[in-house]
């Protein structure tokens, strides 16, 4: 059997603390797996450790305790083979649209003609064809996000990592670019395209929004309220793909499913709301 894309194995995050204080750890006994070509979502109360897990699985922060592994291999610094796509989004406001989805592919010392047609390539499949010339000022914050998603898709990775990529963005426009999203990572591979390592990528997707990813997700995986955040259950999302985001949200089965994960996940959001209040009053 191949290894998972990517395998989190019983990780610990504890951070220093400031002085005076004591050190605080975030997550405890985490172990997490996302298959070759799986879309896994995480969900959790606000502050519980989401991102520190993702950095972990980017290989931008190494854990106190526990080993991670990409394709079977373990991880000991940054994880090439998987693109990120953050909250705010990383566009050099110097560069034009285009420019900065070539960026990755000149670091890679690709061609310029090639990095060029590539980025026309991308721009183009998430819908901004024509729109390469403007600077990151001029594009809407949905234009700015789909700029960072050719920006992550232009690199071919085979994992892509994504925390609450969408939560700035307004009800109508999240909705679009979640749809495609899926759309990208259910479809073919395009023609002309150099050949990637193939198939579909393997998505770990952090979100507070249990609509979100129920709807987007193959499993959804829900963390504990902090300190020491751990996975407290496992749910396999069986809704037929493809999927309408919106219309999902309609179907009995999703209900059914959003009924079940938020009797998990309910007591879980109260207490890490409690907690942060009572951090902060520390
Ligand atoms: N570098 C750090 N030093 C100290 N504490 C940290 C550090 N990074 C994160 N934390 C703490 O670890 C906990 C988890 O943070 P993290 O950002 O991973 O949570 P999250 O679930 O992604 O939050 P949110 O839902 O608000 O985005 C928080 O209590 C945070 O204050």
């Amino acid at each position: 059997m191949s290894p998972p894309a990517l395998e989190l194995r019983n990780i610990r995050c504890t951070f220093r603390a400031r002085v005076g204080g004591e050190p605080y750890t975030a997550v405890d006994r985490t172990s997490l797996r996302v298959a070759a070509g799986e879309f896994v979502s995480v969900v959790g109360p606000t502050g519980c450790g989401k991102s520190t897990l993702l950095n972990v699985a980017a290989g931008l922060l190494a854990p106190s305790e526990g080993q991670v592994e990409v394709f079977g291999q373990v991880l000991s610094s940054i994880n090439t083979r998987a693109g990120y796509m953050f909250q705010a989004d990383a566009l050099l406001p110097w560069r034009t649209a285009e420019q900065n989805v070539m960026l990755g592919l000149q670091y890679r010392a690709l061609p310029q003609a090639q990095a060029r047609e590539q980025a026309r390539h991308w721009l183009a499949r998430v819908g901004l064809a024509g729109f390469g010339d403007r600077y990151p000022h001029q594009l809407s914050g949905g234009m700015r996000k789909r700029t960072a998603l050719a920006q992550t898709l232009v690199m071919d990775p085979d994992i892509i990592l994504m925390d609450e990529p969408f939560s700035a963005l307004d009800v109508q426009t999240r909705q679009l670019m979640e749809n495609e999203v899926l759309a990208l990572w259910a479809g073919p591979r395009q023609e002309g395209l150099p050949a990637g390592r193939g198939g579909r990528k393997a998505v770990l997707f952090i979100t507070h929004d249990l609509d979100e990813a129920i709807a987007m997700s193959d499993r959804v995986v829900v963390l504990s309220a902090g300190p020491g955040t751990r996975p407290m259950g496992e749910f396999v999302i069986d809704l037929p793909r493809p999927r309408d985001v919106a219309q999902v949200r309609a179907q009995p089965r999703f209900m059914a499913l959003h009924a079940q994960i938020w009797a998990v996940l309910r007591d879980e959001v109260l207490k890490g709301y409690a907690q942060q209040l009572q951090r902060g009053a520390a």
